[in-house]
Protein backbone atom coordinates (compact mmCIF):
# COMPACT_ATOMS: atom_id res chain seq x y z
CA UNK A 1 0.00 0.00 0.00
CA UNK A 2 1.52 3.82 -0.96
CA UNK A 3 1.93 6.33 2.16
CA UNK A 4 -1.12 8.40 2.22
CA UNK A 5 -1.54 11.95 0.32
CA UNK A 6 -2.44 15.16 2.28
CA UNK A 7 -5.05 16.56 0.77
CA UNK A 8 -6.25 20.15 2.03
CA UNK A 9 -9.36 21.23 1.16
CA UNK A 10 -10.72 24.70 1.80
CA UNK A 11 -14.11 26.06 2.01
CA UNK A 12 -15.10 22.32 2.55
CA UNK A 13 -18.73 23.06 3.71
CA UNK A 14 -19.19 24.64 0.14
CA UNK A 15 -20.84 23.74 -2.88
CA UNK A 16 -17.80 23.10 -4.61
CA UNK A 17 -16.48 21.24 -1.52
CA UNK A 18 -19.65 18.98 -1.56
CA UNK A 19 -19.01 17.90 -4.99
CA UNK A 20 -15.49 17.53 -4.94
CA UNK A 21 -14.33 15.83 -1.48
CA UNK A 22 -16.08 12.48 -2.30
CA UNK A 23 -14.44 12.26 -5.18
CA UNK A 24 -10.88 12.61 -4.00
CA UNK A 25 -11.72 10.17 -1.35
CA UNK A 26 -12.84 7.17 -3.71
CA UNK A 27 -9.17 7.88 -6.01
CA UNK A 28 -10.49 9.97 -8.71
CA UNK A 29 -7.78 12.52 -8.47
CA UNK A 30 -4.77 10.86 -7.40
CA UNK A 31 -5.57 7.12 -8.73
CA UNK A 32 -7.31 4.06 -7.50
CA UNK A 33 -4.45 2.69 -5.29
CA UNK A 34 -3.43 6.13 -3.68
CA UNK A 35 -4.68 6.55 -0.06
CA UNK A 36 -5.30 10.11 1.11
CA UNK A 37 -6.12 12.11 4.34
CA UNK A 38 -8.50 15.07 4.20
CA UNK A 39 -7.47 18.01 5.87
CA UNK A 40 -10.39 20.15 5.40
CA UNK A 41 -10.41 23.96 5.94
CA UNK A 42 -13.98 26.21 6.69
CA UNK A 43 -15.09 29.33 8.70
CA UNK A 44 -15.77 28.38 12.49
CA UNK A 45 -18.81 29.16 12.06
CA UNK A 46 -19.09 26.66 8.66
CA UNK A 47 -17.00 23.69 11.29
CA UNK A 48 -21.07 21.74 12.18
CA UNK A 49 -21.91 21.80 8.42
CA UNK A 50 -17.80 20.08 7.75
CA UNK A 51 -18.53 17.72 10.50
CA UNK A 52 -21.93 16.73 8.46
CA UNK A 53 -19.86 16.26 5.52
CA UNK A 54 -17.05 14.40 7.13
CA UNK A 55 -19.75 12.18 8.24
CA UNK A 56 -20.96 11.65 5.08
CA UNK A 57 -17.44 10.66 3.95
CA UNK A 58 -17.44 7.91 6.47
CA UNK A 59 -20.86 6.41 6.17
CA UNK A 60 -19.25 5.88 2.28
CA UNK A 61 -16.73 3.81 3.65
CA UNK A 62 -13.76 4.54 1.18
CA UNK A 63 -11.12 2.07 0.56
CA UNK A 64 -8.78 5.18 0.28
CA UNK A 65 -9.44 7.36 2.93
CA UNK A 66 -6.75 7.19 5.99
CA UNK A 67 -7.99 9.31 7.78
CA UNK A 68 -9.90 12.91 7.91
CA UNK A 69 -9.62 16.15 9.73
CA UNK A 70 -11.60 19.85 10.05
CA UNK A 71 -10.38 22.77 11.44
CA UNK A 72 -11.03 26.80 10.72
CA UNK A 73 -7.23 27.34 11.21
CA UNK A 74 -5.01 27.29 8.02
CA UNK A 75 -1.95 26.33 9.31
CA UNK A 76 -3.86 23.13 10.96
CA UNK A 77 -5.38 22.31 7.35
CA UNK A 78 -2.02 23.16 5.45
CA UNK A 79 0.60 21.48 7.90
CA UNK A 80 2.25 18.84 5.86
CA UNK A 81 -0.11 19.40 2.96
CA UNK A 82 0.92 18.06 -0.42
CA UNK A 83 -1.59 19.32 -2.75
CA UNK A 84 -3.94 21.85 -1.56
CA UNK A 85 -6.94 23.29 -2.71
CA UNK A 86 -7.98 26.57 -2.30
CA UNK A 87 -12.02 26.47 -2.88
CA UNK A 88 -12.69 29.11 -0.16
CA UNK A 89 -13.82 32.12 -0.87
CA UNK A 90 -17.07 34.31 -1.56
CA UNK A 91 -19.04 33.28 -5.09
CA UNK A 92 -20.52 36.06 -7.29
CA UNK A 93 -24.24 36.57 -7.83
CA UNK A 94 -26.15 37.72 -11.14
CA UNK A 95 -24.99 40.81 -11.99
CA UNK A 96 -21.28 40.66 -10.88
CA UNK A 97 -17.95 39.95 -12.57
CA UNK A 98 -15.41 37.86 -10.57
CA UNK A 99 -12.98 41.00 -10.58
CA UNK A 100 -15.96 42.16 -8.22
CA UNK A 101 -14.85 39.47 -5.47
CA UNK A 102 -11.59 40.44 -5.74
CA UNK A 103 -11.70 43.01 -2.56
CA UNK A 104 -13.43 40.62 -0.37
CA UNK A 105 -11.73 37.55 -1.04
CA UNK A 106 -7.90 38.84 -1.93
CA UNK A 107 -7.06 38.61 2.30
CA UNK A 108 -8.20 34.87 2.70
CA UNK A 109 -5.41 34.55 0.19
CA UNK A 110 -2.39 36.67 2.22
CA UNK A 111 -3.15 34.76 4.87
CA UNK A 112 -3.71 30.96 3.46
CA UNK A 113 -0.37 31.73 1.43
CA UNK A 114 1.37 32.60 4.74
CA UNK A 115 0.07 29.60 6.18
CA UNK A 116 1.43 27.51 3.08
CA UNK A 117 4.52 29.10 3.53
CA UNK A 118 5.17 28.37 7.29
CA UNK A 119 3.78 24.75 8.14
CA UNK A 120 3.10 22.87 4.28
CA UNK A 121 5.10 20.29 2.05
CA UNK A 122 8.11 21.97 0.22
CA UNK A 123 7.04 20.49 -2.78
CA UNK A 124 2.91 21.05 -2.27
CA UNK A 125 0.73 21.30 -5.37
CA UNK A 126 -1.74 24.63 -4.72
CA UNK A 127 -4.69 25.05 -6.72
CA UNK A 128 -6.62 27.66 -6.46
CA UNK A 129 -10.73 27.78 -7.58
CA UNK A 130 -11.80 30.72 -5.41
CA UNK A 131 -12.33 33.86 -7.47
CA UNK A 132 -10.85 35.73 -8.76
CA UNK A 133 -8.90 32.52 -9.32
CA UNK A 134 -5.27 34.07 -11.24
CA UNK A 135 -4.99 37.38 -9.27
CA UNK A 136 -5.77 34.74 -5.81
CA UNK A 137 -3.50 32.91 -6.79
CA UNK A 138 -0.63 35.42 -7.16
CA UNK A 139 -1.47 36.79 -4.07
CA UNK A 140 -1.03 33.34 -2.28
CA UNK A 141 2.59 32.95 -4.23
CA UNK A 142 3.69 36.43 -3.67
CA UNK A 143 2.75 35.74 0.19
CA UNK A 144 4.67 32.48 0.23
CA UNK A 145 7.80 33.47 -0.48
CA UNK A 146 9.83 30.30 0.83
CA UNK A 147 7.79 28.19 -1.43
CA UNK A 148 8.71 27.78 -5.07
CA UNK A 149 6.49 30.21 -7.11
CA UNK A 150 5.61 27.09 -9.90
CA UNK A 151 3.31 25.24 -6.91
CA UNK A 152 0.98 27.98 -7.33
CA UNK A 153 -1.29 27.55 -9.95
CA UNK A 154 -5.38 28.98 -10.75
CA UNK A 155 -7.76 26.82 -12.55
CA UNK A 156 -8.63 27.39 -15.79
CA UNK A 157 -9.53 23.94 -16.69
CA UNK A 158 -13.18 24.81 -16.52
CA UNK A 159 -12.48 27.12 -19.18
CA UNK A 160 -10.41 24.41 -21.21
CA UNK A 161 -13.38 21.44 -20.67
CA UNK A 162 -15.88 24.34 -21.77
CA UNK A 163 -14.20 25.00 -24.89
CA UNK A 164 -13.78 21.30 -25.35
CA UNK A 165 -17.80 20.50 -25.88
CA UNK A 166 -18.47 23.33 -27.39
CA UNK A 167 -16.14 22.44 -30.51
CA UNK A 168 -17.75 18.62 -30.02
CA UNK A 169 -20.83 20.21 -30.67
CA UNK A 170 -20.38 22.20 -33.17
CA UNK A 171 -18.26 19.68 -35.16
CA UNK A 172 -20.11 16.63 -34.03
CA UNK A 173 -17.19 15.09 -33.06
CA UNK A 174 -16.67 13.27 -29.85
CA UNK A 175 -15.17 15.76 -26.86
CA UNK A 176 -12.41 12.78 -25.77
CA UNK A 177 -11.13 13.15 -29.23
CA UNK A 178 -10.05 16.79 -29.15
CA UNK A 179 -6.47 17.43 -28.57
CA UNK A 180 -4.41 20.36 -28.62
CA UNK A 181 -6.93 22.77 -27.23
CA UNK A 182 -6.15 25.61 -25.14
CA UNK A 183 -7.16 28.86 -23.52
CA UNK A 184 -5.00 31.92 -22.26
CA UNK A 185 -5.19 34.21 -19.78
CA UNK A 186 -7.61 35.21 -16.74
CA UNK A 187 -10.80 33.14 -15.78
CA UNK A 188 -12.78 35.85 -16.65
CA UNK A 189 -15.29 36.84 -20.09
CA UNK A 190 -11.73 38.25 -21.38
CA UNK A 191 -9.94 34.73 -21.52
CA UNK A 192 -9.21 34.15 -25.34
CA UNK A 193 -10.54 29.66 -25.97
CA UNK A 194 -8.05 28.91 -28.97
CA UNK A 195 -8.67 25.99 -31.19
CA UNK A 196 -6.20 26.81 -33.88
CA UNK A 197 -3.66 24.53 -33.14
CA UNK A 198 -6.46 21.95 -32.05
CA UNK A 199 -7.28 18.45 -34.11
CA UNK A 200 -9.78 15.87 -33.90
CA UNK A 201 -8.25 12.30 -35.01
CA UNK A 202 -5.64 14.19 -36.47
CA UNK A 203 -7.95 16.85 -39.10
CA UNK A 204 -7.87 20.33 -37.77
CA UNK A 205 -10.54 21.74 -35.59
CA UNK A 206 -9.90 25.37 -37.07
CA UNK A 207 -10.38 23.80 -40.78
CA UNK A 208 -12.96 21.83 -40.00
CA UNK A 209 -14.84 24.61 -38.49
CA UNK A 210 -13.98 27.19 -40.90
CA UNK A 211 -16.36 30.07 -39.49
CA UNK A 212 -14.05 33.03 -38.17
CA UNK A 213 -17.06 34.50 -37.51
CA UNK A 214 -18.65 31.69 -35.61
CA UNK A 215 -15.33 32.11 -33.63
CA UNK A 216 -15.07 35.24 -32.71
CA UNK A 217 -18.76 35.77 -32.33
CA UNK A 218 -20.36 32.93 -30.80
CA UNK A 219 -17.56 30.60 -29.57
CA UNK A 220 -15.89 33.00 -27.35
CA UNK A 221 -18.26 34.68 -26.16
CA UNK A 222 -20.54 31.69 -25.00
CA UNK A 223 -16.91 30.18 -23.60
CA UNK A 224 -16.07 33.52 -21.85
CA UNK A 225 -19.72 34.24 -20.37
CA UNK A 226 -20.63 30.17 -19.24
CA UNK A 227 -20.03 31.06 -16.02
CA UNK A 228 -22.34 33.80 -15.92
CA UNK A 229 -25.32 31.88 -17.96
CA UNK A 230 -24.57 28.87 -15.14
CA UNK A 231 -25.64 31.69 -12.55
CA UNK A 232 -28.69 32.68 -14.81
CA UNK A 233 -29.60 29.39 -14.99
CA UNK A 234 -29.24 27.61 -11.42
CA UNK A 235 -29.12 30.97 -9.68
CA UNK A 236 -25.84 29.85 -7.82
CA UNK A 237 -22.45 29.37 -9.40
CA UNK A 238 -21.21 26.09 -11.30
CA UNK A 239 -20.17 23.41 -8.45
CA UNK A 240 -20.04 20.11 -10.16
CA UNK A 241 -18.52 20.78 -12.85
CA UNK A 242 -15.61 23.45 -11.17
CA UNK A 243 -15.20 20.38 -9.34
CA UNK A 244 -14.37 17.77 -11.65
CA UNK A 245 -12.40 20.16 -13.32
CA UNK A 246 -10.35 20.74 -9.74
CA UNK A 247 -10.07 16.78 -10.24
CA UNK A 248 -8.96 17.06 -13.76
CA UNK A 249 -5.91 19.98 -13.18
CA UNK A 250 -4.70 18.11 -10.13
CA UNK A 251 -5.05 14.28 -11.55
CA UNK A 252 -2.65 15.68 -14.48
CA UNK A 253 -0.08 17.80 -12.57
CA UNK A 254 0.73 14.60 -10.52
CA UNK A 255 -0.32 11.91 -13.02
CA UNK A 256 0.69 13.33 -16.29
CA UNK A 257 -0.89 13.51 -19.51
CA UNK A 258 0.87 11.78 -21.78
CA UNK A 259 1.84 14.33 -24.30
CA UNK A 260 -1.32 15.92 -24.78
CA UNK A 261 -2.12 19.70 -23.92
CA UNK A 262 -3.90 20.98 -21.08
CA UNK A 263 -4.92 24.35 -20.05
CA UNK A 264 -3.12 25.66 -16.14
CA UNK A 265 -3.35 28.82 -14.97
CA UNK A 266 0.85 29.04 -13.78
CA UNK A 267 2.85 32.22 -12.78
CA UNK A 268 4.54 33.27 -16.94
CA UNK A 269 8.05 32.66 -17.01
CA UNK A 270 8.01 35.09 -19.61
CA UNK A 271 6.68 32.91 -22.12
CA UNK A 272 4.95 34.90 -25.17
CA UNK A 273 5.71 37.84 -23.64
CA UNK A 274 3.49 37.46 -20.43
CA UNK A 275 5.45 39.45 -17.70
CA UNK A 276 7.37 37.02 -15.21
CA UNK A 277 5.01 36.15 -12.07
CA UNK A 278 1.59 37.18 -13.72
CA UNK A 279 -0.70 33.61 -13.16
CA UNK A 280 -1.68 33.60 -16.64
CA UNK A 281 -3.33 30.55 -18.47
CA UNK A 282 -1.22 28.78 -21.15
CA UNK A 283 -1.20 25.25 -22.64
CA UNK A 284 1.02 22.98 -20.66
CA UNK A 285 1.90 19.35 -20.93
CA UNK A 286 2.35 17.45 -17.16
CA UNK A 287 5.08 14.41 -16.52
CA UNK A 288 7.08 13.81 -13.80
CA UNK A 289 4.69 16.10 -11.18
CA UNK A 290 6.32 18.71 -13.22
CA UNK A 291 4.22 21.21 -15.99
CA UNK A 292 5.73 22.55 -19.31
CA UNK A 293 4.12 25.84 -21.00
CA UNK A 294 4.09 24.69 -24.42
CA UNK A 295 6.30 26.43 -26.68
CA UNK A 296 7.00 27.84 -30.12
CA UNK A 297 3.43 28.38 -30.70
CA UNK A 298 2.80 30.94 -33.73
CA UNK A 299 0.51 33.96 -32.41
CA UNK A 300 -1.28 35.53 -35.17
CA UNK A 301 -2.58 39.15 -34.83
CA UNK A 302 -6.10 38.45 -33.84
CA UNK A 303 -5.08 36.23 -30.97
CA UNK A 304 -2.25 38.69 -29.92
CA UNK A 305 -4.95 41.35 -29.83
CA UNK A 306 -7.12 38.25 -27.54
CA UNK A 307 -4.22 37.82 -24.93
CA UNK A 308 -3.27 41.45 -24.69
CA UNK A 309 -6.38 42.45 -23.77
CA UNK A 310 -6.63 39.32 -21.07
CA UNK A 311 -3.19 40.29 -20.03
CA UNK A 312 -3.82 43.79 -19.16
CA UNK A 313 -7.22 43.06 -17.22
CA UNK A 314 -4.66 40.64 -15.20
CA UNK A 315 -2.75 43.85 -14.75
CA UNK A 316 -5.11 45.63 -13.74
CA UNK A 317 -5.86 43.54 -11.12
CA UNK A 318 -2.52 43.13 -9.34
CA UNK A 319 -2.50 47.07 -9.42
CA UNK A 320 -5.39 46.93 -7.56
CA UNK A 321 -4.08 44.54 -4.54
CA UNK A 322 -0.76 45.57 -4.66
CA UNK A 323 -1.24 47.42 -1.09
CA UNK A 324 -1.52 43.91 0.54
CA UNK A 325 1.28 42.23 -0.56
N1 LIG B 1 -11.97 29.01 -10.99
C1 LIG B 1 -13.12 28.51 -11.36
O1 LIG B 1 -13.25 27.99 -12.48
C2 LIG B 1 -14.32 28.57 -10.46
C3 LIG B 1 -14.28 29.25 -9.26
N2 LIG B 1 -15.37 29.32 -8.44
C4 LIG B 1 -15.23 30.03 -7.17
O2 LIG B 1 -15.05 29.10 -6.10
C5 LIG B 1 -15.40 29.75 -4.87
C6 LIG B 1 -16.25 28.83 -4.01
O3 LIG B 1 -17.48 28.60 -4.64
P1 LIG B 1 -18.66 27.77 -3.92
O4 LIG B 1 -18.16 26.51 -3.34
O5 LIG B 1 -19.77 27.75 -4.88
O6 LIG B 1 -19.05 28.79 -2.74
P2 LIG B 1 -19.85 28.50 -1.40
O7 LIG B 1 -20.27 29.81 -0.85
O8 LIG B 1 -20.86 27.41 -1.59
O9 LIG B 1 -18.71 27.88 -0.46
C7 LIG B 1 -17.60 28.63 -0.07
C8 LIG B 1 -17.14 28.04 1.26
O10 LIG B 1 -15.92 28.71 1.59
C9 LIG B 1 -15.96 29.00 2.96
N3 LIG B 1 -15.02 30.08 3.24
C10 LIG B 1 -15.16 31.41 3.08
N4 LIG B 1 -14.08 32.06 3.51
C11 LIG B 1 -13.20 31.12 3.92
C12 LIG B 1 -11.89 31.17 4.47
N5 LIG B 1 -11.29 32.32 4.71
N6 LIG B 1 -11.29 30.00 4.76
C13 LIG B 1 -11.90 28.81 4.56
N7 LIG B 1 -13.15 28.71 4.05
C14 LIG B 1 -13.78 29.84 3.74
C15 LIG B 1 -17.42 29.35 3.24
O11 LIG B 1 -17.72 29.24 4.63
C16 LIG B 1 -18.11 28.28 2.42
O12 LIG B 1 -18.29 27.08 3.14
C17 LIG B 1 -16.07 31.07 -5.26
O13 LIG B 1 -15.13 32.14 -5.14
C18 LIG B 1 -16.42 30.84 -6.72
O14 LIG B 1 -16.54 32.05 -7.42
C19 LIG B 1 -16.54 28.70 -8.78
C20 LIG B 1 -16.63 28.00 -9.96
C21 LIG B 1 -15.54 27.90 -10.89
O1 LIG C 1 -18.75 32.33 -12.92
C1 LIG C 1 -18.56 32.22 -11.71
O2 LIG C 1 -18.67 33.14 -10.90
C2 LIG C 1 -18.12 30.88 -11.22
C3 LIG C 1 -17.02 30.50 -12.11
O3 LIG C 1 -15.91 30.95 -11.98
C4 LIG C 1 -17.38 29.74 -13.32
O4 LIG C 1 -18.41 29.09 -13.38
O5 LIG C 1 -16.58 29.81 -14.26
Amino acid sequence: MKQPVRVAVTGAAGQIGYALLFRIASGEMLGKDQPVILQLLDLPQAQNAVKGVMMELQDCAFPLLADMIATDDPEVAFKDADVAILVGARPRGPGMERADLLQANAQIFTVQGAALNKVASRDVKVLVVGNPANTNAYIAMKSAPDLPAKNFTAMLRLDHNRAASQIAEKTGKAVGSIEKLCVWGNHSPTMYADYRFASIGGESVKELINDQVWNAEVFLPTVGKRGAAIIEARGLSSAASAANAAIDHIRDWVLGTNGQWVTMGVPSDGSYGIPEGIVFGFPVTCANGEYQIVQGLEIDEFSQERINKTLKELEEEKDGVKDLL
